[in-house]
């Protein structure tokens, strides 16, 4: 079985969230110290608003000057402004919101009220990576987050949908099976150029894709190595399927 970064098994969803919260909370003050500022990728889904929430709770949150993190979506809902099922409507309202951030390092992608479509959010998009990275492409990020799906898919990259493919730092998607159908999302080149992905699960329903993930590399989610290290960070149900771990 290969392997294509480190698995860390923790026992439940809650000890996962609590745990990825502080492991994230380290990673951004030790980019601080290296540079000054930090830069992070979020993501959508139930795993992911715990560990927000989480964050918010954290006694170390102050470990990271907020008002120096620049903020990007991995993927987005291409619902409008506001709309509860939006991935950035969670961030902010699970700790965006309640934390000291500079409104100005926020990046949302495009709301489905301000453009027509999934493909003008995406191109808006580009263009706002493509400033941050200096004139082209997007920026290394210093911790870009994935949830993962019961199909393998990790953000808005779907098995077998053509966004999977697409080329550029950002990409319109259409026939989305996880509702809504229409969707935004960095692309898997843009993905992999971050400095670390860390990829989170939690139940049993994931199991299987995860399995799948690291043994066959084929999913979408086993198509993700980031250039520093890509790193697994999962639950007891979530493992439960891996035959061999190696840690
Ligand atoms: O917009 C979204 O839904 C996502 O960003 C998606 O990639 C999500 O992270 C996974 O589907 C896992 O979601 P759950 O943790 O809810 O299973």
């Amino acid at each position: 079985m290969s392997r294509t970064g480190a698995v860390i098994v923790h026992n439940d969803a809650d000890v996962l969230a609590e745990a990825v919260a502080a492991r994230l909370l380290n990673r951004l003050a030790d980019a601080q110290a290296h540079r000054g500022e930090a830069s992070i990728v979020l993501t959508g889904g139930r795993i992911a608003a715990k560990v927000y929430q989480n964050i918010l709770g954290s006694p170390i949150r102050t470990v990271v000057d907020w008002s120096k993190v620049d903020f990007w979506w991995g993927d987005e809902r291409f619902l409008p402004s506001g709309d509860p099922e939006r991935n950035e409507t969670q961030a902010r309202e699970a700790f965006l919101d309640h934390l000291p951030v500079d409104p100005e390092r926020v990046h949302p992608m495009a709301a489905a009220d301000a453009v027509e479509t999934p493909e003008d959010a995406a191109v808006l998009y580009r263009e706002e990576l493509a400033k941050a990275a200096g004139g082209e492409g997007a920026p290394a990020f210093d911790l870009l987050l994935l949830g993962i799906g019961e199909d393998g898919h990790v953000a808005s990259l779907f098995p077998g949908n053509p966004a999977l493919e697409a080329s550029g730092s950002a990409v319109g998607v259409r026939n989305s099976p996880k509702p809504p159908s229409e969707r935004v999302s960095l692309t898997m080149s843009t993905i992999n150029a971050a400095t670390a992905a860390w990829i989170i699960a939690s139940g049993e329903g994931k199991a299987e894709a995860v399995d799948e993930s690291l043994s066959k590399g084929e999913l979408p989610a086993g198509r993700v190595k980031a250039v520093g290290h890509t790193r697994w960070l999962i639950d007891k149900d979530a493992a439960s399927q891996l035959k061999h771990l190696e840690f």
